[in-house]
């Protein structure tokens, strides 16, 4: 089945105010050589997950190849000669006594770029370059940027570079790259506290706000003309696999819905301390969600007092911000640890499914593909 940029868009929904651009893949999670898990991965689809819990529809722009066995919200475009995009990551505990788990990643298998043509031909307010293997060139960020109102950018999708020989992921610095002429035109770059290191980040603000995420810390937002910290919630982390794709998906839900810069963030922060919880895509609690829309609802009209232009970030604290904050936490403690139900829900056999497959055995020790 050849599905195309068009069709597939068509067939999501038509009135979206949101572009999400980026591939799907297949995580495949490693720890002592054994095969832990495996899920569907990318950050347009952790993304859309998120948009999904708090009832946002978006339009969504991957590629994949037939092997593709999710079943997902958004219909990718199939490319029958390649393979969709994998990643290997090994997991190691942290050397430091601490809960920080160091990382390698892989990209194994890599599907074909997105480029401006697989683009829609309609005009978005917002849309999100969120690539995770190289999918995103700089025209295809540069059409982005024509078409859509603001542009909110990972910098994963933009400083990645990967082995010739196994595919490990390394990153190279922003200013290196052809995204680098881009950035004043971008709304918003996020970083993780790692990636940050790879950009001038007092360059780079003159430019666009930087958002840099900061693990159990919460994150930090950067503009012109300030900066502010913002409160993380705590977590039993199980799998920080795709906490920066829940954050952004959490802070670019909250701007669209009308929240400023801090309160967004806030929520970015919500939905990172959650994904932590869960090894792979995370199911939400419809309970907390439902609260948090409320929650959001009654920010936002409070917020409507401060009237500003389409497209224009309010980057100032707004009154009742803690609140805001406390009342989300109380929101998160009163509903189940997501870890322990997952016990539960465990299976010995994988095959996939939406929600990654536990291997609670390690049951083939498979050699790890190559790229060839
Ligand atoms: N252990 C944790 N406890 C609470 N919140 C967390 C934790 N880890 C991550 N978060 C939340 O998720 C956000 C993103 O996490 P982090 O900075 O680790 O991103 P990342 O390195 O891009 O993640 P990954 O690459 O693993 O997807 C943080 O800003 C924070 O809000
Ligand atoms: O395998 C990808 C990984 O390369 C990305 O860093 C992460 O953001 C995605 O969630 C994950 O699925």
């Amino acid at each position: 089945m050849v599905t195309t940029a068009e069709s597939a868009v068509h067939k999501s929904h038509q009135q979206s105010r949101v572009l999400i651009v980026g591939n799907y893949c297949h995580d495949v999670l490693i720890q002592k050589n054994a095969v832990k898990a495996v899920s569907l991965g990318g950050a347009a689809s952790v993304i859309s997950n998120v948009f999904n819990g708090v009832s946002i529809s978006c339009n969504l722009v991957s590629k994949v190849g037939e092997d593709f066995k999710y079943p997902v919200s958004y219909t990718p475009i199939v490319i029958p000669t390649l393979k969709t995009t994998v990643f290997h990551s090994y997991f190691d505990p942290g050397l430091h006594g601490n809960d920080h788990q160091d990382r390698i990643l892989k990209r194994v298998c890599a599907c074909d770029p997105i480029r401006p043509s697989d683009l829609p031909d309609t005009r978005f307010k917002y849309g999100m370059g969120v690539g995770v293997g190289g999918e995103i060139l700089p025209e295809t960020l540069e059409r982005m940027i024509e078409i859509c109102d603001v542009v909110f950018a990972d910098i994963q999708a933009l400083i990645r570079v990967f082995d010739s020989v196994d595919g490990t992921v390394k990153l190279v610095k922003l200013e290196e790259t052809g995204f680098y002429p881009l950035l004043p035109r971008i709304g918003v770059l996020k970083a993780s506290s790692e990636e940050a290191v790879f950009m001038d980040v007092e360059e780079v603000r003159k430019w666009c706000c930087v958002v840099v995420t900061n693990g159990k810390h919460g994150c930090k937002v950067y503009w012109k003309d300030g900066e502010l910290g913002i409160s993380p919630f705590l977590a039993n982390q199980e799998d920080p696999t795709g906490a920066g794709d829940s954050f952004f998906g959490g802070f670019v839900a909250g701007l669209v819905q009308g929240l400023a810069v801090p309160d967004a963030a806030l929520l970015g922060n919500l939905f990172g301390s959650l994904s932590v919880e869960q090894v792979g895509l995370p199911k939400f609690d419809t309970r907390l969600l439902q609260r948090v829309k409320d929650e959001v609802q009654r920010r936002k009209m409070q917020c409507l007092l401060h009237e500003r232009s389409d497209g224009e970030l309010e980057f100032l604290r707004p009154v009742g911000h803690e609140q805001f904050h406390t009342f989300l936490v109380a929101a998160k403690l009163i509903t189940p640890c997501p870890s322990c139900t997952m016990e539960a829900e465990q299976t010995a056999v994988p095959h996939y499914t939406k929600q990654p497959k536990l291997l609670a055995n390690p049951m083939y020790e498979e050699p790890i593909q190559r790229v060839e």
